[in-house]
């Protein structure tokens, strides 16, 4: 049995739900949809997610609403006009909008989600109609009746491990079944988003809970490609790969899947296939366990993104001092931040972040907190930083590799402030101006793609 996730642009319009349902009926295996919420049309469109989060802002705001209700409504409803449907198969979807700000939420972050959470919910839904309308058998799945039960982090919520127990009691029919991605439900009953471009975590769960041979994974690109063919052009698809490597590219920038999603399917053995809804017959990418990957070149993939900075700390002798790191994370504990890596020398420290989690005033006083509790010669918030990722199982046995990275970077001009080996050593992070990010991954990419067969 498969799990297929469809992302926001293969589920963008009529045309497009029309390929998803030709790709479920060519393969019966294909039991189980995950649907995101409608996505971008064309460049310059509007995805319904950042609709919904513009309509929880102005509902918060007690503002006027009818607008952007309305364009909502109409991404629904030119769906349901490409198929015939009758007006009254789209007034549940009408109802469930207008209802969403006179229902009662624990706090305006709850709002959020569970107004966010109706793009999937109400495209799922939609989906199952026309699926029946079309003659198919189907049926929607609400996540809160599948019991995917998620922590009380209401847009940034992890899943709870109960919800393997009871996914394995969903019955798999005859009929295909219809899940949204992207939410689940909290312990008290709550709708509670995962991160952004969630939808991929949700098909890995379902894939996992309900056992799955296999996850496909359809999306608007042939491949995961060596790098994001939006810096480099016409770059090498990558035909296999390991769930490890697909984990480190995907956290450092290569957005096609969520890096959380690779952990499911690791602890379910579930293999990933990347494919293209336009172009269903290529065979994508397919990412498998570390015991199934025998890799052919030095580098997969090297990935970049800018959602990083970092905090430089100088002082002689921290090597010698007890407790230095100690007082360090205690003052984020205090902040409630997380680090994501921490390099360090004899006298100094970088700790870098996902500065995502920050704004302004906690910056200014956490660093505040940290020169009175620590009283380093030197503190400096590097805003402007970038982390560019350079990932592969053939790396591991090979030397040299580091050379060859940083030789394009130096020919380039491009400086680098951080060089971390991870301990599996299947990948090499650095760290460098956000300016500078682009060239190095094209610099680097190049280095080793234009010699080496794909
Ligand atoms: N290395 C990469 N290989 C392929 N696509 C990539 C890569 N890095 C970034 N992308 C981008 O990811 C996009 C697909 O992801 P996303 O927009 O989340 O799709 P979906 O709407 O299917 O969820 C591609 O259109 C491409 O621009
Ligand atoms: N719709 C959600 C979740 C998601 O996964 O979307 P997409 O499949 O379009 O990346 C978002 O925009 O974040």
């Amino acid at each position: 049995m498969k799990v297929v996730k469809f992302g926001g642009s293969s589920l963008a319009d009529g045309p497009q739900f029309e390929k998803v349902i030709s790709i479920m009926k060519t393969d019966p295996e294909r039991q189980v949809i995950i649907t995101s919420a409608p996505g971008k049309r064309h460049d310059g469109d509007i995805k319904v997610t950042d609709l919904l989060i513009k309509y929880a802002e102005l509902t918060i705001k007690h503002a006027d609403t009818s607008d952007v209700f309305n364009q909502i409504f109409s991404r629904y409803q030119a769906i349901g006009d490409y198929f015939n449907l009758d007006e009254d198969a789209l007034a549940p979807i009408w109802q469930a909008l207008s209802e969403l700000p006179t229902t009662d939420y624990p706090d305006d972050d709850y709002l959020l989600a569970a107004f966010k959470a109706h793009g999937e919910r109400l495209n799922a839904r939609l989906m199952a109609t026309v699926m029946t309308h079309l003659g198919l058998k189907a049926r929607f799945v609400d996540p809160k009746e599948a019991g995917i039960i998620v922590s009380d982090e209401p847009n940034n919520a992890t899943v709870l491990p109960e919800t393997y127990q009871h996914l394995s009691h969903v019955d798999v029919d005859d009929s295909i079944l219809v899940f949204p991605g992207f939410f689940g439900f909290t312990p008290e009953g709550q709708i509670a988003t995962f991160s952004r471009g969630g939808s991929d975590i949700t098909g890995a769960i379902v894939a996992r809970g309900l056992k799955a041979d296999l996850y496909e994974n359809f999306t608007d690109v042939d491949a995961i490609y060596a790098a994001n063919p939006k810096l480099v052009a016409h770059p090498l698809a990558i035909h296999r790969m390991t769930y490890r490597e697909m984990r480190e590219l995907s956290y450092a920038g290569f957005s096609v899947f969520h890096d959380e999603a690779i952990i499911p399917a690791i602890q379910g053995e579930i293999p990933i296939n990347v494919k293209n809804t336009n172009r269903p017959n290529l065979p994508g990418t397919l990412i498998v366990p570390e015991k199934d990957f025998k890799p052919a070149q030095t580098i997969t993939g090297v990935a970049s993104s800018t959602r990083f900075a970092a905090l430089y700390l100088h002082r002689y002798l921290l090597n010698k001092e007890v407790g230095f790191t100690l007082k360090l994370l205690q003052v984020f504990k205090k902040y409630n931040v997380s680090y994501e890596h921490m390099p360090s020398g004899i006298d100094d420290l970088t700790v870098i972040f996902d500065k995502t989690q920050f704004d302004e005033d906690t910056v200014h006083n956490m660093c505040h907190d940290i020169q009175e509790a620590l009283d380093p010669d030197t503190l400096e918030w590097i805003d402007d930083y970038a982390i560019i990722m350079v990932v592969g199982e053939g790396m591991r046995n090979q030397v040299g590799v580091i050379e060859q990275i940083i030789q394009p970077l130096a020919q380039h001009d491009i400086g680098v402030h951080m060089i971390n080996q991870g301990a599996s050593r299947i990948s090499i992070m650095l760290g460098t101006r956000r300016a500078d990010a682009g060239e190095a991954v094209k610099s680097i990419y190049n280095a080793f793609f234009s010699s080496e067969p794909a």
